[in-house]
C-alpha cells in the first residue's frame, strides 16, 4: 500500500517537499487522534457529582460542548454519580456526516441542562458515546446501537451496567424516536416528563424577573438547595473550626432540630448519624478541635451526593449573589413550618443560637441577634414562631432593599421585596392598594400568611422531591411519605405508608429524645430562653 503510494507520487512528479508535507499532516492527524482517545481513556471522570460538573466546565474550555462525551471507562461512574433525574445518551460515530450535522441540534438542548451555567440544572444529563472508537464497541453492542445517531432515554441508574434491546417491553430505557432537530428533541422531552422547557429559556429570568413572583413553580426545586445549604453550613463550620466548647451545645441542639424536622429524609438520616457519634468523634482530648474536624469530615450530612456544587432555586444571576444565604433562609423557613406548638420556643432559641454561633456573616449575625433578643415572651404556638421568622426575614429584606439600591451590591435579577408579593399570595393582603414594597403600609392577613407559609414551605417544597436512592430501593409511596414525615402540619400521608412513617418517626424521635436528655446539662454560649 505504502509502496503504491510512493510510486504514484514519483509518477505524478510531485515535488519532494509536498510529499514531506503530506506525510507530516498524516502523522499529525494520527498522533492527535491517539492523544485524543488516550486522554479520554486515561482521565476518566472521578466520582462525585461536583467532579462531573467541574469536568464538564473544564472540557468546555477546550471545546464548547455541553453534552458530556463518555466512553466505556467512565460511562458507569458518571451515570451512577449524576444528580440528574434523567439521562440521554447519544450513540454516534465521529465519521458519520449525519452525526456531525446533528451535533449542533443536540448541543442546543444540552446547553439547557448541562454544566454550571445550565438554565435547568440537575434534571437531565445529556451525554454522547462515540461508537467508532474501539474502546466503546462492547458498550454500543450492549445498547443494540443499529444506526447513527441513536438516542436513548432513561433514569441514569438504569444505564449503569445496563443494556437495551428494542424488543424489550418493560425496560425503563427507551429510544427517542423523534429527536432529529433541537425543537423536536425538546418537544419529545416535554411530552415525556410533562414539562414546558423552551430553547430560549434564560436563567430564571422569565420566571423571576423583577418580581420574584412566580416562586410556586420554583420552590419545588428549593428542596435541593435546602440540602445544599445544610451541607455547605456543615462544611463551613468544619473549615472555620467553629466547634468550640462554648458553641458545641448549640450545634447539637440545631442537629436535634434537623433530625426531626429537616424536610429532606437523607439530611435527617445524615444528621442522626452525626449526632449518634458526636461525642465519640470529638473525644480526642489531646487536640479536640483537630480531632473533631478530621473525624467529622468523614460524615456526609445529607448523603454522598451533596453538596453538588451548584444552586437551583437560589441561583443568582451573578456568581457572588444568592446561593448559600438564600438556601439557609429556605432551610430555616422549611424547618419552622414543621415544628409543633410545644417545640416552637425551643426551635426559636435553637435557630437564634445557631445563627449567632455559626453564620459567618458578621453583620447578619448581629442583626439577627438583635431581632432574637427583642422577643420577650416565649412562643407557645408554632404559628407565632413561623410568623416571627417570616417577619424577621422581611425586616432584613426591607433593610437590604435600601442598601442594595444605593451600593448596587444586590442581584439585579432578584431585587429584594417584601414577601410574599401580592401575585404569590393575594389573600395575604387585607388592603387592596398598599405600596407592596413598604411593609409598614401593608395590612397583612396573618392567618392567610401563616396558611400560605405552611403550604409553600411544607407540601409545595417537597412536591417533586424524589430521592433517587430510595426510589430505586423501595416502593415509591413509602419513599414519598418518609420524605415528608416531619411535615406534621401540611401533609396528607398515604394510609399504606403509615406504618413505615411511624417506625421512622419513632427512630428519629428516640434519637432526638436521647440527645436532648444528654445535652440538657450543656449550656450554649448565649441563649434566648
Ligand atoms: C439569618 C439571616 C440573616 C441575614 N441578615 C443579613 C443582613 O443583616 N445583611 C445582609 O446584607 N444580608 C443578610 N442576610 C442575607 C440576605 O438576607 C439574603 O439571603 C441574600 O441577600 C440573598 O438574597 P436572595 O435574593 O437570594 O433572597 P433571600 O432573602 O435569601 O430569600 C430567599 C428566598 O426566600 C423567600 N423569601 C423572601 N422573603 C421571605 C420572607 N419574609 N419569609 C419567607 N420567605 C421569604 C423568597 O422566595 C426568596 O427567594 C441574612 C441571611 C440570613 C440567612
Amino acid at each position: 500500500m505504502l509502496r503504491l503510494f510512493f510510486v504514484s507520487i514519483r509518477r505524478s512528479k510531485f515535488h519532494m517537499s509536498s510529499v514531506v508535507f503530506v506525510i507530516v499532516c498524516i502523522l499529525t492527524v494520527y498522533v492527535s487522534n491517539i492523544e485524543a482517545s488516550s486522554s479520554v481513556i486515561s482521565t476518566p471522570f472521578s466520582v462525585g457529582s461536583r467532579s462531573i460538573l467541574r469536568s464538564i466546565d473544564r472540557d468546555r474550555a477546550d471545546k464548547p460542548d455541553y453534552a458530556v462525551e463518555l466512553n466505556a471507562t467512565d460511562f458507569d461512574a458518571v451515570l451512577k454519580e449524576t444528580p440528574a433525574t434523567y439521562a440521554i445518551v447519544e450513540f454516534f460515530a465521529h465519521w458519520c456526516p449525519a452525526c456531525r450535522n446533528y451535533k449542533p441540534q443536540y448541543e442546543k438542548v444540552a446547553k439547557l441542562f448541562n454544566g454550571a451555567d445550565a438554565v435547568h440544572p440537575g434534571i437531565i444529563l445529556m451525554t454522547r458515546v462515540d461508537c467508532a472508537l474501539k474502546i466503546n464497541t462492547n458498550l454500543c453492542d450492549k445498547f443494540s446501537v443499529g444506526h447513527y445517531p441513536m438516542l436513548l432515554w432513561g433514569p441514569p441508574s438504569k444505564f449503569v451496567s445496563g443494556s437495551w434491546d428494542p424488543k424489550q417491553d418493560k425496560s425503563e430505557i427507551c429510544s427517542i424516536d423523534d429527536g432529529r432537530t433541537a425543537d423536536r428533541l425538546l418537544n419529545w422531552i416535554n411530552k415525556k416528563i410533562n414539562s414546558s422547557y423552551a430553547l430560549d429559556d434564560k436563567k430564571y429570568e422569565h420566571e423571576h424577573f423583577h418580581t420574584n413572583a412566580s416562586d410556586p413553580g420554583q420552590i419545588v426545586r428549593a428542596i435541593y438547595d435546602v440540602e445544599e445549604a445544610t451541607s455547605t453550613a456543615f462544611d463551613i463550620i468544619l473549615d472555620h473550626k467553629m466547634i468550640k466548647s462554648e458553641t458545641r451545645a448549640s450545634l447539637v441542639k440545631f442537629f436535634q432540630l434537623l433530625v426531626v424536622h429537616h424536610p429532606s429524609r437523607r439530611c435527617r438520616k445524615g444528621t442522626a448519624k452525626i449526632l449518634v457519634d458526636f461525642d465519640d468523634v470529638s473525644a480526642n482530648k489531646e487536640s479536640p478541635i483537630v480531632g473533631e474536624k478530621v473525624a467529622l469530615r468523614n460524615y456526609q450530612i445529607c448523603g454522598k451526593d451533596v453538596p453538588r456544587g451548584y444552586w437551583m432555586f437560589c441561583r443568582g444571576s451573578k456568581k457572588e449573589t444568592r446561593g448559600f444565604s438564600c438556601g439557609l433562609w429556605v432551610l430555616l423557613h422549611s424547618v419552622s413550618v414543621r415544628v409543633d406548638d410545644g417545640e416552637s420556643h425551643m426551635a426559636f432559641t435553637t435557630i437564634c443560637d445557631f445563627i449567632h454561633n455559626f453564620f459567618i456573616c458578621e453583620e447578619c449575625r448581629q442583626h439577627f441577634y438583635d431581632m432574637c433578643s427583642s422577643v420577650s415572651n416565649p412562643f407557645k404556638k408554632a404559628r407565632d414562631f413561623v410568623l416571627w421568622l417570616w417577619d424577621a426575614h422581611n425586616k432584613v429584606n426591607k433593610r437590604l432593599m435600601k442598601e442594595e439600591a444605593s451600593a448596587e451590591t444586590g442581584d439585579p435579577k432578584f431585587p429584594k421585596i417584601i414577601w410574599p408579593p401580592r401575585q404569590l399570595c393575594p389573600s395575604c393582603y387585607l388592603n387592596k392598594n398598599s405600596k407592596d414594597n413598604d411593609n409598614t403600609q401593608i395590612h397583612w392577613d396573618h392567618d392567610e400568611v401563616y396558611r400560605f407559609l405552611i403550604r409553600y414551605y411544607g407540601e409545595k417544597l417537597t412536591t417533586l422531591y424524589k430521592d433517587k436512592e430510595l426510589l430505586t430501593d423501595r416502593r415509591p409511596d413509602v419513599m414519598l411519605s418518609e420524605d415528608l414525615i416531619a411535615s406534621s402540619h401540611a401533609v396528607v400521608v398515604p394510609v399504606g405508608a403509615a406504618l413505615a412513617i411511624a417506625v421512622a418517626s419513632c427512630a428519629f424521635g428516640a434519637l432526638a429524645c436521647y440527645w436532648r436528655q444528654q445535652q440538657k446539662s450543656r449550656k450554649p454560649r448565649k441563649s434566648w430562653n
